[in-house]
């Protein structure tokens, strides 16, 4: 049995930031997710996206096969990946379409793949409007946020996590048809993000469900239910890390239901040179820091390794 969970609700515009930050900072103590409202993506848009998306994974395999994931950016096929590399199975039943920095951070050329614009016209033009608008809501987010943490607003611009940020847009396509394994009913297997924060799209199909106390056995599941309007936001391990473990980076996975299921992912890392080392205002003598500081790049490298590794 699951229940659905009643997350708060945080509203980007909020004239109060002060207070705005601290139900942002109570949200992420308890459950590490929230509703984000007037985000700046506009309704007309999303729809489109979500259209856009669905005629891409309509194409044929050979097609989408053109642009297999090189450099974390392109198409992953049905069971590409495995979310929860301890489980027994052949990998997720979903596909995706990965999107990178539309500014390339390290290399002179671009190195996002695009459909061929003969079958697709507007695709290239719709998506990289959202990945923009994604990441302006996500830069405002992570101000609140850095409020919330009792920083300055613009800490995480001065540590130079936001400059050129490492973020990937995913569309994903989970099928309507369940497979024949048991396993495969997990359209994403149970993990935890690995960047700052990940701001969730759906197309109002139900199935994102999250465990809050990952280390007690045996696992509670709760769902989460889309909200008209709303992105989800949740909070990955890289700012677990920074906020030595105040933030949670909570367990989340997806449940096929036998309908067909149109999500987008925009997870905000950040750049790869960031160094991610415990706030001061999250640790004390009694509480000293749980991690190492890491290479922002490095810790999202080997866990992007272990989840493509068979
Ligand atoms: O599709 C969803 O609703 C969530 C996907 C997800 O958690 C992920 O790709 O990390
Ligand atoms: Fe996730």
């Amino acid at each position: 049995m699951t229940e659905a969970l009643k997350l708060p609700i945080i509203d980007l515009t909020s004239p109060d930031r002060i207070s705005t930050a601290s139900s942002i900072r109570q949200a992420c103590i308890d459950y590490g997710f929230f509703y984000l409202l007037n985000h700046g993506i506009e309704e007309e848009l999303l729809g489109k996206v979500f259209e856009e998306s669905k005629k891409f994974f309509l194409l044929p395999l050979e097609e989408k096969m053109k642009m297999p994931r090189k450099e974390h950016r392109g198409y992953t096929p049905l069971y590409a990946e495995k979310l929860d590399p301890t489980s027994s199975s052949k990998g997720d039943p979903k596909e995706s379409f990965y999107i990178g920095p539309l500014e390339d951070i390290t290399t002179p050329v671009n190195l996002n793949q695009w459909p061929s614009e003969e079958i697709l016209p507007s695709w290239r033009r719709m998506m990289e409007s959202f990945y923009k608008k994604l990441l302006s809501a996500g830069k405002r987010l992570l101000s609140l946020i850095a409020l919330a943490l009792n920083v300055e607003e613009d800490f995480f611009e001065k540590v130079g996590a936001l400059d050129k940020p490492n973020a990937f847009l995913r569309l994903l396509h989970y099928p309507g048809e369940l497979g024949s394994s048991d396993d495969e009913i997990y359209g994403s297997s149970a993990h935890s993000d690995y960047g700052m924060v990940t701001l969730l799209a759906t197309d109002g199909v139900q199935g994102l469900q999250v465990c809050r106390e990952k280390f007690k056995q045996p696992r509670i599941w709760e769902d989460v239910l889309p909200v008209d309007g709303a992105l989800i936001v949740n909070i990955g391990d890289i700012m677990e890390r920074w906020t030595n473990c105040l933030f949670r980076s909570t367990l989340h996975r997806v449940m096929l239901s036998g309908k067909e299921r149109y999500s987008a992912a925009f997870f905000l890392d950040p750049n790869p040179d960031c160094m991610v080392e415990c706030l001061e205002s999250c640790c004390s003598e009694s509480s000293p820091p749980r991690f190492p500081p890491i290479r922002g790049g490095d810790y999202v490298q080997e866990r992007l390794r272990l989840t493509y590794a068979s």
